[in-house]
């Protein structure tokens, strides 16, 4: 695995406070482990996840790569809930996150879960401040609250003032994932998943947005998932898995230290640390 790139952590400010507000939780339910047991999942004939189990420490970056169609999207969604495995199991802090029912699980999304994908997904309709906000108006916070925290989020990253008042389509590529960033972490997540974070920008933006990804989720203390095909953008991350084929190749930390991967098998918790 090549050198982990220079992170210029001291140019990002800390996040905002957390406010007292269940949208934004002290840090306990940071400590979460991530887990997921024996994943298997079909489309029709189609095996997508043929057996993963990996064990996520709470805070760690993990950078999902692999061919394309090994699975490694369907992974994401089951490990963030949007998907429900046929067989196997996601634990988070040892609360299921794969068996619950629709509306927990939505929930569970909802609050302890940040999403970044390719097209940054923003609604088109809302200012980049209202589009951060909405993950804490969901959540029940006041509108004024809820806008100003956005804001600080929005300032954090480099798309405050003007540009808080921007509609999605009124930003550049680099700024629409700066404010898709700031709505993954405003609500304090657990998880912060992404999906080819950097797929539609060009290398130096893309480059940007990982430092900022990283930088603010480690700051943040949040666990980070991220699903690309750049080698550039994973070495951003600690760890490395590799999917192959529906199954987990190989999964290096940033030090070289392979990790035991045998199909199914669990990897325990403090091999992947
Ligand atoms: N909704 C679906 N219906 C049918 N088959 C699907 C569906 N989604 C994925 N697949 C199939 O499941 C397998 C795994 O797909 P997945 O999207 O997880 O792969 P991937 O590694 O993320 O691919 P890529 O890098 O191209 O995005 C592929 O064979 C794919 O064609």
């Amino acid at each position: 695995m090549p050198d982990a790139p220079t992170s210029d952590a001291r140019t990002i400010a800390p996040p905002p406070a957390p406010t007292a507000h269940p949208a934004a939780p002290a840090s306990p339910r940071r400590r979460d482990a991530l887990v997921a047991s024996g994943l298997v999942h079909r489309f029709g004939q189609v095996v997508a996840l043929g057996g993963v189990s990996l064990t996520i420490p709470a805070g760690q970056s993990v950078a999902v790569m692999g061919p394309s169609g090994s699975g490694k999207s369907t992974l994401l969604h089951c490990l963030s809930g949007i998907l429900t495995p046929d067989a196997g199991e996601v634990t988070l802090g040892g609360g299921r996150v794969s068996t619950l029912r629709d509306a927990d699980r939505s929930r569970l999304r909802r609050e302890r879960f940040g999403f970044v994908f390719q097209d940054g997904q923003l609604i088109g309709e809302l200012p980049a401040r209202e589009n951060v906000a909405l993950p804490l108006l969901l959540a029940g916070m006041g509108r004024a609250a809820a806008l100003a925290h956005a804001d600080s989020w929005l300032e954090r990253l480099g798309v405050g003032g003007d540009m808080r008042l921007r509609r999605p389509g009124e930003l550049s590529g680099g700024q629409a994932q700066r404010v898709a960033i700031a709505r993954a972490l405003v609500h304090d997540p657990a998880v912060i998943f992404a999906d080819e974070p950097t797929g539609a920008l060009d290398q130096a933006t893309g480059h940007e947005v990982m430092q900022i990804l990283t930088t603010t989720a480690s700051m943040a203390g949040a666990t980070l998932v991220v699903v690309t095909h750049d080698p550039h953008v994973a070495r951003w991350c600690s760890r490395l898995v590799e999917i192959r084929d529906a199954l987990v190749h190989s999964d290096t930390l940033a030090t070289s230290t392979p990790l035991p991967t045998t199909g199914t098998a669990l990897p325990r918790q403090e091999d992947a640390r």
